[in-house]
C-alpha cells in the first residue's frame, strides 16, 4: 500500500540531492506525489522541493490546468515554475510533447539536482508492453529505468512500485483535486489504446500476466548490466592501439581484436560504444550484416550509416564517424614569413619558424588538398604517388582528403608538416620553418 513513509524508503538513494524538481502534470500521479512530498517535507529534513509545469498549449484548457498546478503548490507552499514549450501541429504530437517536456526538464536540472517523475508500475506495463509490440532489444525489454542521469543531474521514478490503484486509493483518501488530460482517454494514441483496452483485457485472461512482464523486465535489466560490463572488458582491450597524431582524436576499436570475439559479442561491443557516445543503438540487422561484411572480406572497408554516424573498417580499425564530415576546405594562401597558424574545417595547420626544416624560399605559396595523381620524392626515397605513401603509413581513406599539402609554386612541399618533399630542405643559409597539422574531428 502507498504511504508517504514507504515514499521515503523509496527516495532514501536521491537524498543527497540538491533540489528536488518534481515534474507536474497535474494528473493524479504527480498530484499524490506533490502531496506526500509534502507531508514528508514536515518530518523531515529533505532537499528544497520545487515543482515544474510544462505548458505544451495542446488542450483549449492548458491554462487552466496550469493554473491548478500554480493552486496546488501556492496551498503547499511548493515553487512552482511553468515552462512553455512550442509544438508544430502534426502526426508525431506526443513524441513532439514529451521531447519537449524533456529537454524543459534538463533545462533546469543545476548539478546533483534530482527530477522526481511520478510514473508508475501501470505506466511501466504499458511501456514494457508498447515496446514488445513495436519491437525492441534486450535494452528496451528493461523498461523504464528508475534512475539515470539527466543533463547535469538525475531523473528519478520513486512511485514505479505502486500501481495506480493503490496511488488512486491515497488520493482519495486524501481528498486530492486533480486534472484529467483529455489526451489520456483518447484511444487514437496507441498508448492510451494499450492502457484502456488491451491491458486490462490482459488482465482479465491472465491477471499473472502484469507480474511476470515486470519480472522479466528485471531479468532484461540485470542482463544488460552483465552484457554492459562484458563490454566495457572488450572496449578496454579492443581501444588502445592508435598513437597516430593525426588519428588519435577520432574514436576506433582494433578491428582483429573485435573480430576474435564472437559475433553477439562483437554486436554488444559496437552497441554499447555507440550508447557510450551517446548515440542511437544501430538496429539489429544493419549491425548484423556490417559485422558479416567484417568477417567475410579481410581486406574490405564496409560501411554502417545510422541515423547521424556511420561505422567503418579501414586501416585495421572500425572508426566511429559522423554521418557526414566537413567537406574538403577550399585552397588557401599562405601568409607571409612568420609564426602564423591556419584554420580551417579540417583543422589547424600550424607554421612556425625553425633551424631546420622547409626552406622559405619566394614564390606563391598555397595549401590545397588530394585531387589524385600527386607525387612526392621524400629523401632517401624515389618518387612515388601521395595516395601509395597515405597508404603505406595506414592513414585511412576518410581522412586522406582532409590532410592539408603545402605547395609553392605549383611544387607540393610538404604533406601536413608530416613528409617534406627532399628539395624543399632549408640548406644552412636559408630560413627554414616547420609545419604541424592539428585535425579537428566534426
Ligand atoms: N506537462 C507536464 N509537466 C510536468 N511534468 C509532467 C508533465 N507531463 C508529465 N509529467 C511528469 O511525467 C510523469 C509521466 O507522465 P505521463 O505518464 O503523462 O508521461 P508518458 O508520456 O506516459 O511517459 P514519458 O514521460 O516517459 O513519455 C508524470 O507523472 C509527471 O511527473
Amino acid at each position: 500500500m502507498f504511504s508517504a513513509q514507504e515514499l521515503l524508503r523509496q527516495l532514501l538513494p536521491c537524498t543527497d540531492a540538491s533540489t528536488w524538481w518534481l515534474g507536474l502534470s497535474g494528473g493524479m500521479d504527480s498530484m499524490v506525489l506533490l502531496d506526500a512530498l509534502t507531508e514528508l517535507r514536515y518530518h523531515y529534513s529533505l532537499p528544497p522541493i520545487k515543482a515544474l509545469h510544462i505548458h505544451h498549449g495542446l488542450h483549449a484548457d492548458a491554462d487552466l490546468w496550469a493554473d491548478h498546478c500554480l493552486q496546488q503548490c501556492r496551498v503547499r507552499g511548493v515553487e512552482l515554475t511553468i515552462e512553455r514549450v512550442q509544438l508544430t501541429p502534426g502526426a508525431s504530437i506526443e513524441a513532439q510533447a514529451r521531447a519537449a517536456r524533456y529537454h524543459a526538464f534538463a533545462e533546469h536540472m543545476g548539478s546533483d539536482d534530482c527530477l522526481l517523475l511520478a510514473h508508475h508500475q501501470d505506466d511501466q506495463l504499458e511501456t514494457l508492453l508498447f515496446r514488445l509490440l513495436r519491437g525492441t532489444g534486450l535494452r528496451g525489454l528493461a523498461g523504464m529505468p528508475q534512475r539515470r542521469a539527466l543533463a547535469q543531474g538525475h531523473l528519478y521514478r520513486p512511485l514505479l512500485g505502486w500501481s495506480r490503484s493503490e496511488l488512486l486509493a491515497w488520493a482519495e483518501s486524501r481528498q486530492l483535486s486533480w486534472i484529467e488530460d483529455p489526451a489520456n482517454q483518447d484511444q487514437r494514441f496507441a498508448r492510451t489504446h494499450l492502457r484502456h483496452d488491451l491491458l486490462p483485457r490482459l488482465r482479465d485472461s491472465w491477471p499473472a500476466a502484469p507480474d511476470s512482464l515486470l519480472q522479466l523486465a528485471e531479468h532484461a535489466a540485470d542482463a544488460n548490466l552483465l552484457l554492459d560490463e562484458r563490454a566495457q572488458d572488450d572496449l578496454q582491450l579492443a581501444q588502445p592501439g592508435v598513437t597516430d597524431p593525426w588519428l588519435c582524436a577520432w574514436q576506433s576499436l582494433d578491428a582483429g581484436y573485435v573480430q576474435t570475439l564472437s559475433l553477439p559479442r562483437q554486436a554488444n561491443l559496437l552497441r554499447y560504444w555507440c550508447q557510450l557516445n551517446q548515440l542511437a543503438s544501430p538496429p539489429r540487422r544493419q549491425l548484423q550484416a556490417f559485422l558479416s561484411q567484417l568477417a567475410a572480406d579481410g581486406d574490405g572497408q564496409p560501411e554502417m550509416r545510422v541515423a547521424d554516424y556511420r561505422l567503418c573498417r579501414s586501416s585495421g580499425r572500425i572508426w566511429l564517424l559522423p554521418g557526414t564530415m566537413a567537406g574538403t576546405p577550399v585552397p588557401q594562401s599562405l601568409p607571409l614569413w612568420g609564426d602564423t597558424s591556419l584554420s580551417a574545417s579540417n583543422g589547424t595547420l600550424l607554421i612556425r619558424p625553425a633551424e631546420q626544416g622547409i626552406a622559405w624560399r619566394a614564390g606563391v605559396w598555397q595549401v590545397r588538398y588530394r585531387q589524385g595523381g600527386e607525387l612526392i620524392k621524400l629523401p632517401g626515397r624515389p618518387t612515388q604517388s601521395l595516395k601509395d605513401l597515405l597508404q603505406q603509413a595506414g592513414i585511412p581513406p576518410w581522412l586522406r582528403a582532409r590532410v592539408p599539402l603545402l605547395y609553392c609554386d605549383e611544387q607540393l612541399v610538404s604533406i601536413g608538416g608530416r613528409w617534406n618533399a627532399q628539395d624543399a630542405a632549408a640548406s644552412g643559409n636559408e630560413s627554414a620553418f616547420q609545419v604541424t597539422w592539428v585535425p579537428l574531428t566534426d
